[in-house]
């Protein structure tokens, strides 16, 4: 008989690893703060570029400010030749969370963080270059060697993503729902990824090496990923009956509904309603009759089977899937919105250094000496 999974204290659920000042999550039950305020209020009431500033410089910009930052930004779009010369020969079976992490890695030998003072300006860059650095290479390996001007006119890092994937101007619609979504995706406390670029930047290592090594735990389904794998599930259904079966047999066979469930939220999650609302805008806008449908129908039906709710992934997939976004650059987005989050935990985590390093219980062999190798079975 096999024996139960431990889940207790497994994955350090519930245990404090450190301080923030930065977020907090479910704890008035569901929601979710930046600096105190409200992410509801904030995707309603700002654009991604002041979420940014909260985040990366401590309070929200008043007009002067938010302009002389989204100038500064828009100043710093250029892909230097050599990235580009490097993302050319990233294979187009590549995945684009691949092409992210090897993005940021070689921008971090190209343009190293010498001393910690440079810790805003080189996240500032990577939050100018990282739109325009996955569609660059998306474009080239896609469209025929297409190679995209990456300096377009857009006016927000929202609109330079959809603007540098499509080559054109996207429309208002779009641009808001990507405001919403990027500032949705911005910042959660201690999740996986965050907690990656601190133990990096707990070793004192630069700030590329923190992000690089973030991308890389965001990648993963359980996490940022699951975007993507909640697309190519509801992509395979063609109405809410054929969805509701499908998933019965899933929750049958004990298979991961992704898009659901959370390791710290119990009843919901915030950022559901805002993207779920969004998405049904988009369902409307482009005449869609099946996708949005299905999406509430599997909504529905973890509810009343399992009391799970969606998390902020699930809805993402139909919004941006009704965007025109190719379902693998899904992830990416989430990277060039969590990169704010990342950064500023770094930024926290070095203002107040202790390196990170728990213990482990030990369940290995007793002490044992070492065979004579003529002597091993
Ligand atoms: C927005 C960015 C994010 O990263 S949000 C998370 C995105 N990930 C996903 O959507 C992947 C699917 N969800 C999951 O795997 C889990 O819910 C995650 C998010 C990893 C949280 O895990 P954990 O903290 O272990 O969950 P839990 O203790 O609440 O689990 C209790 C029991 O319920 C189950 N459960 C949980 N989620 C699902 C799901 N999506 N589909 C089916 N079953 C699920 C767990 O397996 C666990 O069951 P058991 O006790 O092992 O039998
Ligand atoms: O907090 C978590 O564990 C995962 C999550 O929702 C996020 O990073 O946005």
């Amino acid at each position: 008989m096999t024996e139960a999974k431990k889940l207790s204290g497994a994955g350090l659920r519930g245990q404090s690893a450190g301080e923030t000042a930065l977020c907090t999550v479910g704890q008035t039950g569901s929601g979710l703060t930046y600096r105190g305020y409200d992410v509801k209020d904030l995707s309603a009431n700002a654009t991604f570029e002041e979420v940014a500033y909260l985040l990366l410089k401590g309070k929200l910009p008043n007009q002067a400010e938010l302009d002389a930052y989204k100038t500064k930004l828009k100043g710093l779009r250029d892909l230097p030749q050599a990235l580009k010369d490097v993302l050319e020969r990233i294979p187009a079976d590549a995945h684009p969370m691949d092409v992210m992490r090897t993005g940021c890695s070689m921008l971090g030998n190209l343009e190293t963080e010498n001393s910690f003072d440079e810790q805003q300006e080189a996240t500032d860059r990577l939050l100018a270059v990282f739109p325009g650095l996955i569609n660059y290479w998306y474009n080239f390996s896609h469209n025929n060697g297409k190679r995209i001007n990456e300096n377009t006119d857009a006016d927000t890092i929202a609109e330079q993503f959809l603007w540098t994937l499509h080559d054109k101007k996207p429309s208002d619609l779009h641009v808001q729902v990507m405001q919403a979504s990027l500032i949705l995706y911005a910042e959660h406390e201690f999740n996986a990824s965050t907690f990656t670029a601190r133990v990096c930047a707990s070793t004192l290592s630069d700030l590329h090496s923190c992000i690089t090594g973030a991308i890389g735990s965001l990648r993963g389904p359980l996490h940022g990923g699951a975007n993507e794998a909640a697309m190519d599930m509801i992509e395979n259904w063609k109405s809410p009956e054929e969805a509701e079966k499908e998933i019965m047999g899933m929750l049958e066979r004990k298979d991961k509904i992704m898009g659901f469930g959370h390791a710290i939220y119990r009843t919901s999650d915030p950022r559901n309603a805002i993207i779920k609302e969004w998405s049904e805008k988009l369902s409307k806008d482009v005449g869609d009759t099946v996708l949005y449908p299905v999406s509430a129908k599997v909504e529905e039906v973890m509810w009343r089977e399992k009391k799970l709710f969606c998390n902020a992934d699930f809805f993402h997939a139909s919004a941006y899937h009704f965007m025109g976004i190719p379902t693998k650059l899904f992830t990416p987005i989430f990277v060039c919105s969590r990169l704010t989050g990342w950064a500023a935990h770094v930024f926290e985590q070095r203002a107040n250094n202790r390196i990170i390093r728990p213990s482990a219980d030990y369940t290995g062999p007793e002490p044992r000496e070492v065979t004579p190798i003529s002597e091993r079975d």
